[in-house]
């Protein structure tokens, strides 16, 4: 398969002092080449810690076990250092929290030239054009001024916008947007889409689209893999899964939206620490049956394409 990443068996717990977490479990995902890959799920389902495990971003108190293949290569096996020098030119990050991935007493002009500067080996003076022609391209008023100013003078909505000029600056293979439309307003939402959408279309960049937002993920995503309590529960094309939803769960964020009449799914995620012994959604599922509180489903497929964990679809 023509898979520009393949995620095999992963799985990603933290220990903390009152036990472990259970961020990631058992995932596998191959994202194709030159496609929109998205990962959706609500808050806490591990879609970050999944994103994160791929970089080696993740803080050292995290146990992680499984394999992660970049152009057919096992980059799971290699010394940090290596991994690191893929972040930016191979695999590039737009990272979920806009206060906090940005540097405070680094100019903002100064930290979106970095990247091109490093990967693409621009001179300052062409780093900067570039760099201006693409906060423009994103829609930032006076990119100039901009560019001169600090983090802090920025709005929430200017700093994803940096932030995302950030991830792309490199001009990566494989980018990585972790929530690249949160917090922002309907316009700005659109022309952030608008980016990935020409990203893909003429540079050919593979994304990891990471969101809340399904109808964000059903307008951009050629595939889609659901998470819930750190398992992936459905998996497919996004036209397939939008069009023929399985896992009740999925069905579930899929009633919830304001078009359907904001249905939430009653109840909350299992604790991390503390999981089930069976399914997952077991307790919040409408279709649950006797044994579905023993037994833990397996990840299957349905039709063509289309995987779902859940052993009494109908
Ligand atoms: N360093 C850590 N130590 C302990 N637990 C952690 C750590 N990082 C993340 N977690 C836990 O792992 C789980 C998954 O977190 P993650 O950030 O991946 O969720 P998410 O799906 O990205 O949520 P959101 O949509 O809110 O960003 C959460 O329960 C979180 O508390
Ligand atoms: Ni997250």
């Amino acid at each position: 398969m023509n898979a520009i990443l393949e995620i095999k068996s992963l799985n990603v717990s933290f220990q903390r002092k009152d036990g472990v977490v259970k961020a990631v479990s058992d995932a596998n995902l191959a994202i194709k080449r030159s496609s929109i890959f998205g990962l959706i799920g609500e808050t806490g389902c591990g879609k970050s810690v999944l994103a994160h495990s791929i970089l080696r971003l993740l803080p050292h108190n995290a146990i992680v076990t499984g394999e992660v293949f970049y152009k057919d290569q096992d980059i799971s096996s290699l010394p940090t250092e290596a991994v690191r020098k893929l972040r930016g030119k191979e695999i590039g990050l737009i990272a979920q929290n806009p206060g906090e991935a940005l540097n405070p007493l680094l100019k903002n002009g100064t930290q979106v030239i970095a990247p091109m500067r490093l990967h693409r080996n621009f001179s300052k003076k062409d780093s900067w054009r570039a760099a201006v022609e693409l906060l423009e391209a994103l829609d930032l008023p006076n990119p100039h001024q901009k560019m001169q100013e600090y983090p802090h003078q920025l709005s929430g909505g200017m700093k994803q916008r940096v932030l995302t000029a950030l991830g792309i600056g490199g001009d990566p293979s494989l980018l990585i947007a972790d929530e690249p439309t949160k917090g922002l307003d309907v316009l700005i939402r659109g022309q952030v889409v608008e980016v990935l959408e020409r990203l893909k279309e003429m540079k050919e960049t593979t994304i990891l689209l990471i969101t809340h937002d399904l109808q964000v993920a059903a307008h951009l995503c050629d595939e889609l893999a659901v998470m819930y309590a750190g398992e992936i529960i459905e998996e497919g094309s996004s036209k397939e899964l939008f069009n023929d939803p399985i896992h009740p769960y999925f069905k579930g964020l899929i009633d919830s939206l304001p078009s359907n009449g904001l249905k939430a799914i009653p109840g909350y995620s299992p604790s991390l620490v503390h999981l089930p012994q069976g399914c997952r959604f077991f307790q919040r599922c409408s279709k649950a049956q006797a044994t579905c509180d023993k037994i833990s489903p397996e990840i299957k497929e349905v039709t063509a394409g289309h995987k779902v964990r859940c052993r009494f679809i109908d």
